[in-house]
């Protein structure tokens, strides 16, 4: 009976203490994460996020604070929605998100890549060399508009912009037009938007498969004419014309020698993730902001005051013209603090990180809410309203796009389309006033077209001869 008591009392010491024991561990092991709402098991939050992801995420924010935690199924996503968190965030901890956007994540092969980018497409003296393009198909552009206000004919100016920018990007990478009768244009415009479409915050690097197969088999089609095009040309740049994007990939990608092996499917990713970054980005930027002009008669009348008196009115506008419109330059800021070509800046970290207290587990991914901050009423006076005026101040500016290498060719290309489509024409709409509602997708698009109907304001500028479209090295194209 003693043996019996005595054997009773260590098993219950033994689970007494293994009790003390787990309690411990627990309140060792278990992070303090930030604020959460309720959630269900397995889908997490997923009932709580609908197809606007940045709306939902800042419905949250206005109950949970600038700094919150969701789960999506079994990803954690931490949630920064004001700029002084965001700051802190990315700068305290900028080492621990290494991953980029788009490329691979941060590696021999990225840099490589990015170093490539900015010396072979997207860096100055590469942007200065390859400015015909871009006026090219500016010029292209205007006459499209021009052509179309004569036969009174409506416009998607979000479809034509977007083949605008696709064209401009096709010309600088490739040397060629991809616009015309064999609709390759068309074809890539059309896969990034179904790319842009089918991403979201829960496929963050998804690539569906039969969006890509397409890609690859015009991507295919367009290596084996350059190929074939150099063997007919001997080497392309040799005579001192330019050497596109494309052909300095192949060079490559063809040198035994070379420091970094580069392979076809290299080459076709890294093109596909240049129209992923740049086409719909650049483009629905210029549609907000005709938008937003065509709302606030105001405003464009004092960027068309501008325009006149330093370009006047008997010619179109430069690039070298934009250094001279800050007012211009203001309402392209001011249409990216509203409409953020991308709402939500993704990041995710590689090791567990301690956040104002909080524990942020390894792999977590950080969302930076780049449209609340736009529209944070605590830095912004009447943050809805669209007022250039507010980024006239000197230094003031927005945005989180500081490891964008495009920027550079996006604000060419952003800013004197702009100012000539507010030089040349005035856009009305059906009902005088342009719907904001904002659609589904990463890049921030309008939920309902921009179709204008085009009138000629300036009409001697546009006839085809007043547009410069020198190739200088037409031969390639
Ligand atoms: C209004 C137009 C544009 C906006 C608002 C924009 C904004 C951004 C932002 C916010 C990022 C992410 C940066 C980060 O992770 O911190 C990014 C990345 C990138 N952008 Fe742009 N972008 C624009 C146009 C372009 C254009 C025209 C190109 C090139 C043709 C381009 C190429 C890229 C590339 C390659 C990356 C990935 C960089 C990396 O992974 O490190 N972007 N952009």
């Amino acid at each position: 009976m003693e043996d019996l008591r005595s054997w009773a009392t260590a098993v219950l010491l033994g689970f007494f203490s293994l009790f003390i024991m787990k309690l411990f561990a627990y309140h060792q092991i278990k992070p303090i994460l930030p604020p959460s709402p309720m959630a269900f098991p397995l889908l997490g939050h997923l009932h709580l996020i609908g197809s606007n992801v940045h709306q939902s995420l800042h419905k949250l924010s206005t109950g949970l604070g600038p700094l919150f935690h969701i789960r999506l199924g079994s990803v954690p996503l931490l949630v920064a929605s004001d700029a002084a968190t965001a700051r802190e965030l990315l700068r305290d901890h900028e080492h621990s998100f290494p991953d980029s956007f788009l490329f691979a994540p941060y590696s021999d092969y990225w840099w490589f890549m990015k170093k490539l980018c900015l010396s072979e497409l997207l860096g100055g003296r590469r942007l200065v060399q390859l400015q015909w393009v871009r006026q090219d198909e500016i010029g292209r552009f205007l006459e499209m508009l021009r052509q179309k206000a004569e036969r009174r004919e409506e416009v998607d100016v979000g479809a034509e912009l977007t083949r605008l920018t696709n064209n401009v990007i096709c010309g600088m990478t490739m040397g060629r037009r991809c616009s015309g009768t064999d609709g390759e244009a068309e074809q890539v415009r059309r896969i990034v938007k179904e790319t842009m479409e089918k991403l979201d915050l829960q496929h963050l690097k998804a690539r569906y498969e039969n969006v890509h197969r397409r890609f690859d088999s015009l991507m295919e089609r367009i290596l084996e004419e350059e190929v074939l095009r150099t063997k007919e040309s001997g080497k392309i740049g040799a005579d001192g014309a330019v050497r596109y994007l494309l052909r300095v990939l192949l060079d490559i990608a063809e040198d035994e020698g070379a420091k970094m092996r580069l392979t076809r499917d290299n080459i076709k990713g890294f093109i596909h993730d240049l129209f992923m970054a740049g086409t719909d980005t650049t483009s629905v930027t210029m549609e907000w902001a005709l938008a937003e002009l065509i709302n606030n008669p105001a405003v464009l009348q004092n960027a068309r005051r501008e325009i006149d008196s330093v370009v006047g009115v008997s010619r179109l506008v430069e690039e070298s013209d934009i250094p001279n419109l800050p007012f211009l330059q203001a309402i392209v800021k001011e249409t990216l603090r509203l409409h953020p070509a991308i709402p939500i800046l993704p990041r995710q970290s590689n090791a567990p990180l301690k956040f104002r207290g909080y524990d942020i587990p390894a792999g977590t991914w950080i969302a930076i809410h780049v449209w609340e901050i736009g529209r944070d009423p605590i830095h912004w006076e009447n943050p809805l309203e669209f007022r250039p005026e507010r980024f006239s101040a000197k230094g003031r500016s927005f945005g989180v796009d500081r490891r964008c290498p495009g920027i550079s060719l996006a604000l060419q290309l952003i800013h004197t389309t702009l100012a000539n489509v507010i030089h040349c024409f005035d856009l009305s709409v059906e009902g005088g006033v342009v719907d904001m509602t904002e659609g589904h997708g990463v890049s921030l698009p309008k939920a309902h077209p921009l179709v204008c109907i085009p009138k000629v304001r300036l009409t001697p500028l546009l006839s085809r001869s007043a547009i410069s479209t020198s190739n200088p090295d037409e031969a390639s194209c």
